[in-house]
């Protein structure tokens, strides 16, 4: 006999995904049970798998609580495939609008939400605007200064942009923002179209835990009415677990970081970043923190008898 189990559908630049409220920690979300909510013919459909759960009932969690400020509510995220990633950031900023819909989300006296995730604790505000701004964290090049100062560490043949019909290894950074990611240059946007992501990019060496990969191009420089120099880039992207999405969060903060890193001093430390379902704001911050801003839509509710 199954039990029907209640779901949110929600989306962060149509990066999408199924939230499940597991408050009292009575859900056991097998990797099958992941596929088939995630599946878009026989299940609800999504990028990923989001489940709320409390911190002190998940051992991911219970070691955050050691922190101040504790994060009582833990992001529980999954790749469509069924896969664990360690964080994402279209997902932080729907998990935070999740709790306000629950009722259970406390903003502290700086209008900060503290969430729990396998990559540590993100902080969470509320623009006047709706949009979500996170402090995605402390992000580093894996590759070092060495790979900054040749301005790559790997290399990605890239489905669709063969070269008389001959693959192109492709120069790419890697950046490491909780998860991994890999950030190829294109050289126009009709490159970026061009490039057929119904297929994985290969990945030279290929990462031992996989990884998700960005193909960006610059567009540029503007002065914002307030005087900030803000760089603008367009980004497709291949997520590990998943395959094409129309957003990625952390892959918006690879692709600025990357982009950053390739213009070398006086590039600009706020990038709006165009991806195929809508733009994200990612800032770098002098902590060596980066910021993700963005929005976050609950657009259906449900039952399900998918419950595995
Ligand atoms: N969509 C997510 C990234 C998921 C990354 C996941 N595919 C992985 O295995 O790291 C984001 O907005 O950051």
């Amino acid at each position: 006999m199954t039990t029907a189990l209640t779901f949110t559908k929600g989306h962060g630049t149509q990066n999408d995904f199924v939230l499940l409220d597991d408050r009292d920690a009575g859900l056991d979300l097998t990797a099958d049970l992941v596929r088939a909510l995630a599946d878009r013919r026989a299940g609800i459909g999504g990028d990923g798998v989001i489940r709320v759960v409390r911190s002190k009932d998940i051992v991911e969690g219970q070691r955050l609580l050691a922190q101040e400020p504790a994060a009582e509510w833990f992001m529980d995220y999954r790749n469509a495939d069924g896969s664990v990633a360690q964080i994402c950031g279209n997902g932080v900023r729907v998990f935070a609008a999740f709790l306000e819909q629950l009722g259970v989300a406390t903003f502290d006296g700086d209008g900060e939400l503290v969430v729990g995730t396998r990559a540590g604790v993100r902080r969470v505000r509320k623009e006047d605007g709706g949009w979500y701004a996170v402090d995605m964290g402390i992000w580093s090049f894996p590759g070092g200064q060495t790979a900054v100062a040749e301005g790559f560490d790997a290399e990605v043949l890239v489905p669709g942009l063969e070269v008389d019909g001959n693959e192109v290894a492709r120069p790419a950074l890697s950046v490491d923002l909780g998860n991994p990611h890999t950030v190829v240059a294109l050289a126009s946007v009709v490159d970026l179209e061009r490039a057929e992501l119904w297929r994985a990019p290969e990945v030279v060496p290929r990462p031992p835990q996989g990884t998700n990969v960005e193909l960006v191009v610059p567009l540029g420089e503007e002065t914002s009415v307030d005087g900030t120099v803000v760089g603008r880039l367009r980004m497709r992207v291949h997520e590990r677990g998943v395959g094409e999405t129309r957003s990625c969060g952390t892959g918006a903060c690879a692709a600025a970081l990357a982009v950053r890193a390739w213009a070398g001093d006086g590039a600009p430390d706020v990038w709006m970043v165009e991806v195929p379902g809508g733009t994200l704001r990612v800032t770098i911050l002098s902590d060596g923190h980066v910021e993700l801003a963005g929005p976050a839509e609950l657009v259906a509710h449900g039952v399900t008898d998918l419950v595995g």
